[in-house]
């Protein structure tokens, strides 16, 4: 994976997948009821380097992603945090420039330390050639969670904050941007070889506001990020930015752009530049039907970036109703490439 990273086009491409630790696998069901809160099997190194060794131990990815949440940076800044059982995060919210004072910097890395402790002991548990990843989510998509107070449909809350009242709102995203760089490079110096950065809602904004407040924090995220750690590759996932992954690449600095399932790999084989890695984008609901379509999607994509440096992923996580025998399925796959399966 590092080779691809590094700009070389490999024979066989190196695959992980997002999400791939998680409630798919009955193993971590078990350990996860055992742990109890999904937080604390997050902040428990034993359970987490055991969580992320899973699906490498089943299906031999290329790299293991250290087994963690976005949601971890509003925690270790003081945000209070609950995963709710089936609807999925809930924060306070946080809606103007006054609440920014419940917000603190203090114990960042006293939260953060048992994440650090994990990768640390990820670099010897995992094999050698194994990968390892560390990521965080991006300031926007940490800024929509933060101030919508979890997941929502149209993130009014967030946009009406940053298009009324942009330059409180840049207060938020100049503190992220200072964290996560502090926080990736920590993750670097425990161990990480790569990271990721998770914009998943990336894709809300119009182009204005997409390039200030999506390209801009990541630009200098990337920036602080390189000047202590210049050859640790940078990975930026700005899911569903659409025509935008052009302005991304070309203006953000990252090293290598994860593609979402709606990009056509045609299209970004033929737009993007041809040196630059890129890693996607099957459809995680088509791992999850499985059988011949699977094989055929994976094959396209497979085609399509045959002579670029390229990691095979999804185009987003692993969906909780996926066989585990399809990610068997699509491993024999990818281990054979290029010939046929
Ligand atoms: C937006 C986002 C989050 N978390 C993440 C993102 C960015 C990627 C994306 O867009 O999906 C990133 C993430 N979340 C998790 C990882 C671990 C590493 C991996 O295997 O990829 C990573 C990299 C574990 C997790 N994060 C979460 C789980 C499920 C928790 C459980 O066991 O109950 C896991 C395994 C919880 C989580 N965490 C988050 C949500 C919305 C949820 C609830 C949805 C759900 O329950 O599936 C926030």
């Amino acid at each position: 994976m590092l080779a691809a990273l590094a700009g070389e086009a490999r024979a066989r491409p190196p695959f992980w997948l997002m999400r791939q630790a998680g409630r798919y696998l009955p193993e971590y069901r078990e350990l996860r009821a055992k742990a109890g809160s999904f937080l604390d099997l997050c902040y428990n190194p034993d359970f987490a380097v055991e969580v992320t060794l899973q699906p490498l131990r089943r299906y031999g990815m290329d790299a293991a992603i250290l087994f963690s949440d976005i949601l971890v940076v509003p925690h270790a800044l003081g945000q209070p945090l609950a995963y709710l059982e089936g609807e999925g995060p809930k924060l306070d919210p946080i809606r103007n420039v006054a609440e920014l004072s419940r917000l603190s910097k203090d114990r960042f890395h006293q939260t953060l330390a048992p994440v650090y402790e994990t990768l640390r002991r990820l670099t010897t548990a995992i094999p050698d050639q194994t990968t390892l990843i560390g990521f965080a989510g991006a300031p926007w998509t940490i800024a929509c969670y933060m101030v919508e107070g979890g997941g929502s449909k149209e993130y009014a809350h967030v946009k009406r904050w940053a298009y009324g009242d942009p330059e409180g709102f840049a207060r938020l995203i100049d503190l992220l941007v200072e964290v996560t760089a502090d926080y990736l490079c920590a993750q670097i110096e425990a161990g990480a070889e790569t990271v990721q950065l998770f914009d998943s809602w990336a894709g809300v904004l119009p182009i204005g506001p997409f390039r200030r407040w999506v390209i801009e924090p990541t630009r200098r995220i990337v920036a602080l990020v390189k000047a202590r750690h210049p050859n640790t590759p940078i990975i930026g996932f700005p899911r569903g930015a659409g025509h935008a992954y052009e302005d991304y690449v070309a203006d953000s600095g990252v090293d290598a752009v994860g593609l979402d399932t709606t990009v056509s790999p045609l299209w970004a084989a033929r737009n993007l530049q041809t040196r630059l890695p890129v890693q996607g984008n099957l459809d995680p609901i088509m791992l999850a039907a499985g059988g011949k379509a699977l094989a055929a999607a994976t094959d396209e994509i497979l085609e399509a970036f045959a002579n670029r440096p390229f990691i095979f992923n999804l185009g987003h996580g692993v969906i909780q109703t996926t066989p585990p025998e399809h990610v068997a399925d699509l491993a024999r796959q990818l281990r054979r490439w290029p010939e046929r399966g």
